[in-house]
C-alpha cells in the first residue's frame, strides 16, 4: 500500500530522470520555467477508447435521447472521444434493472462467498489491465502516467481485494433482552446505491464507492464526473469479465444538474454517496430529503492544515509539505494548501519550498519522470490563475511560479506564496492546484486556533519530533485525519471523511460498510428457556 514516503520516493526517482528531459531546468528564478510544453509534440497514448456508451444491466447502450459530449484531453483541450451522455431517463432504466438485480437477485442471494470470488477476479483483471487503464486515466485526466500506474491502481486493486475480503465477514449480533425472547440482528445490504463521483480520481473514486457496496450485496447506479468517464467503463467491462451478473452495476456517464440530480432525487435510489464539491453536497443532500429521505454519504471539499513545528526535520517537512500540496497538480480534497510553520524555522523552510517547487518537473504527464501534468479543464485552469492573481494583489510574496506553464494545454506553474495572512483568499478558499501558502505562527495555541478556524475539516498534516505536540496537537485539529510526519497515506483498512463543511460519514475501511448495510432486529419468543 502506497505510504508518503514511498510515494515521495517514487517522486524523487522520477525527478532524476526528469533532471535529464530537455523540459526541465534546475535552479532558481521564474525564466527556469520551461515553455517546452507548448512546443512539443503530445505524446500518442498506448491505448485505444474502446468504449464510450452508457452500461446499463450489462450491456453498452447508447443514451435514451441518442446525445454525446466530448471528453478533451488536458494536454491539448483535443476531443479524446464522444462519450454518451445519459439523463433521468437512462438513469430510470438503471435504477429499474438495478432494483431487479436486487429485489429478485442474483447478487444479494449469491453467497458472500461468491460475490467475494467476482471482486477477486475483478481485481485481478484490473492489475493484469494496468497499464490500458492507466494510460485512459492518464489521457483523460492529465495526471503522470507513472503515478496512475504505480500508485493509484495498485491502490485500486488493493481496495478490491481488501472488500472482496469483507465479503463473507458481514453478520449481525446475538442481542440480550430482557425477558423470554431470542433477539437477533440481521446485517442486510441496503438495495440500490446511487452515487456520484468526481474527476480528479475517476478510478479511485469509483473504487471506493463500488466496492463496499457490491461486497455488502447492494446493486448499484454510478455517475462519473464528465470531465472523467473513460476508466470507469473500462473497469466496468472487467468486473462483468469477472462474472459480475448483470444489472448490478450501472454506468451512467454524463452531467451534474441532469443524471445526477435524476440519481439523487429518483425514488427507487435507496442510499446515495456523494464525493465532490461542498456547494454540490448541499443540493444532492436536498435532493435526498426532498425525495424518499435516502440517506446519505458526504466526501466534500477541503483546506487542510500542514503544521511545522519548530523540532521538525526541516528538510523532510520541505519534502512532505511539497507533496502534500503539488500531489495530482494540487487536485487533491485533503492538499495541504495552509503550510504553517514556526516563526523559527520559517525562513529556511520558505527558501527550500521555493526550490524544491523549481525543481518541480511539469510535462507531458506520459513522459517519464514528469511530476505535474495540466490541470483538468479550462475553467479549472482559468480558476487557479484567478487565485494567484488574488495573492499578489493582497500582498503575499510570490517566491516562484505564478503563470501558466506553456503557451498551450492546462499547465500551471508550480506556485509558491509567502507571507500568507489567515484573511486572504489563497488561504481560505479550496484552490484546487498548484499552489503553496505559506503562513508563520509563533505558538501551538496560536496555529491550534488558526488551524481550525475554517468551515473546512478534513485533513491535517502535523510535523514535530515531540510525541507530546504531536498528541496535542492531533487531538485539538478538529479533521478526519491527522498525519504525523507523513502525509496522504491511504491504506485501504483506514477511514476516510470529513469534520464540518468537509462531509457527512466515512468511506474506505470496515465504516464504509456500515453506509451500505440496514440493521434489522428480529425477536422471537423463547418457550420454556432454561436460561435467559
Ligand atoms: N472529501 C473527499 O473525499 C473528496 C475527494 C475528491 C474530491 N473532493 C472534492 O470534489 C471537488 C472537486 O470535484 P468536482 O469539481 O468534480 O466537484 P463537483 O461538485 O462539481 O462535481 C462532483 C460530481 O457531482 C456532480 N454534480 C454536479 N452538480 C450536480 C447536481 N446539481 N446534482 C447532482 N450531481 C451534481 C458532477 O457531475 C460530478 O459528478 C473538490 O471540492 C474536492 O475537494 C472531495
Amino acid at each position: 500500500m502506497a505510504s508518503s514516503t514511498r510515494i515521495s520516493r517514487l517522486l524523487s526517482r522520477s525527478l532524476l530522470s526528469a533532471t535529464s528531459s530537455p523540459l526541465f531546468s534546475r535552479g532558481g528564478g521564474l525564466s527556469k520555467f520551461s515553455t517546452a510544453a507548448a512546443t512539443e509534440v503530445p505524446i500518442k497514448p498506448a491505448v485505444r477508447v474502446e468504449h464510450t456508451q452508457l452500461l446499463i444491466d450489462g450491456k453498452f447502450v447508447n443514451s435514451a435521447s441518442g446525445k454525446t459530449f466530448p471528453t478533451l484531453d488536458p494536454r491539448t483541450g483535443e476531443v479524446i472521444a464522444h462519450i454518451a451522455e445519459g439523463d433521468h431517463e437512462d438513469v430510470d432504466r438503471a435504477v429499474g434493472v438495478a432494483r431487479k438485480a436486487f429485489d429478485h437477485g442474483p447478487w444479494p442471494k449469491m453467497t458472500a462467498y461468491e460475490r467475494q470470488k467476482v471482486l477477486l477476479r475483478a481485481a485481478d483483471l484490473i492489475e493484469k489491465h494496468t497499464d490500458e487503464i492507466a494510460a485512459l486515466e492518464t489521457w483523460d485526466t492529465g495526471k503522470p502516467y507513472e503515478q496512475v500506474a504505480k500508485i493509484e491502481v495498485p491502490i485500486v486493486v488493493r481496495l478490491f481485494r481488501y472488500y472482496a475480503g469483507w465479503a463473507d465477514k458481514i453478520h449481525g449480533l446475538t442481542v440480550p433482552a430482557d425477558g423470554p425472547y431470542t433477539v437477533q440482528t440481521l446485517h442486510e445490504p441496503i438495495g440500490v446505491a446511487g452515487q456520484i463521483i468526481p474527476w480528479n480520481f475517476p478510478l479511485l473514486m469509483f473504487t471506493w464507492k463500488i466496492c463496499p457496496a457490491l461486497a455488502c450485496g447492494n446493486t448499484v447506479v454510478i455517475k462519473t464526473a464528465e470531465q472523467t468517464p473513460l476508466s470507469a467503463i473500462y473497469a466496468s467491462k472487467l468486473l462483468h469479465e469477472a462474472g459480475l451478473p448483470p444489472g448490478v452495476l450501472n454506468v451512467i456517464s454524463g452531467f451534474g444538474p441532469t443524471a445526477g440530480a435524476a440519481i439523487a432525487s429518483h425514488m427507487n435510489v435507496d442510499k446515495l454517496a456523494f464525493t465532490g464539491s461542498t456547494d454540490t453536497g448541499k443540493i444532492v443532500l436536498e435532493l435526498a430529503a426532498k425525495s424518499n429521505l435516502k440517506p446519505v454519504t458526504l466526501e466534500l471539499g477541503g483546506k487542510s492544515p500542514f503544521i511545522v513545528c519548530d523540532d521538525a526535520d526541516v528538510d523532510e517537512a520541505v519534502e512532505q509539505a511539497h507533496f502534500a500540496l503539488f500531489f495530482n497538480q494540487g487536485q487533491c480534497c485533503c492538499a495541504g494548501s495552509r503550510t504553517f510553520v514556526h516563526e523559527r524555522v520559517y525562513d529556511e523552510f520558505v527558501e527550500k519550498a521555493r526550490a524544491r517547487a523549481l525543481k518541480r518537473a511539469v510535462g507531458d504527464p506520459f513522459k517519464v519522470g514528469i511530476e505535474q501534468g495540466p490541470q483538468i479543464d479550462s475553467e479549472q485552469f482559468e480558476k487557479i490563475l484567478k487565485y494567484i492573481r488574488s495573492g499578489v494583489e493582497s500582498g503575499a510574496t510570490l517566491e516562484t511560479g505564478g503563470d501558466r506553464f506553456g503557451n498551450s494545454g492546462f499547465y500551471v506553474q508550480p506556485t509558491v506564496f509567502s507571507n500568507v495572512k489567515d484573511d486572504m483568499l489563497i488561504a481560505k478558499d479550496e484552490i484546487f492546484g498548484p499552489v503553496q501558502s505559506i503562513l508563520k505562527f509563533k505558538n501551538i495555541d496560536e496555529v491550534i486556533e488558526r488551524a481550525n478556524n475554517t468551515h473546512y475539516g478534513l485533513a491535517a498534516g502535523v510535523f514535530t519530533k515531540n510525541i507530546d505536540t504531536a498528541n496535542t496537537l492531533s487531538r485539538a485539529l478538529k479533521v478526519g485525519t491527522v498525519w504525523v510526519n507523513c502525509f496522504d497515506v491511504f491504506d485501504a483498512a483506514i477511514p476516510f471523511g470529513g469534520y464540518k463543511m468537509s462531509g457527512q460519514g466515512r468511506e474506505k475501511g470496515e465504516y464504509s460498510l456500515k453506509n451500505y448495510l440496514q440493521v434489522k432486529a428480529v425477536v422471537t419468543p423463547l418457550k420454556n428457556p432454561s436460561w435467559l
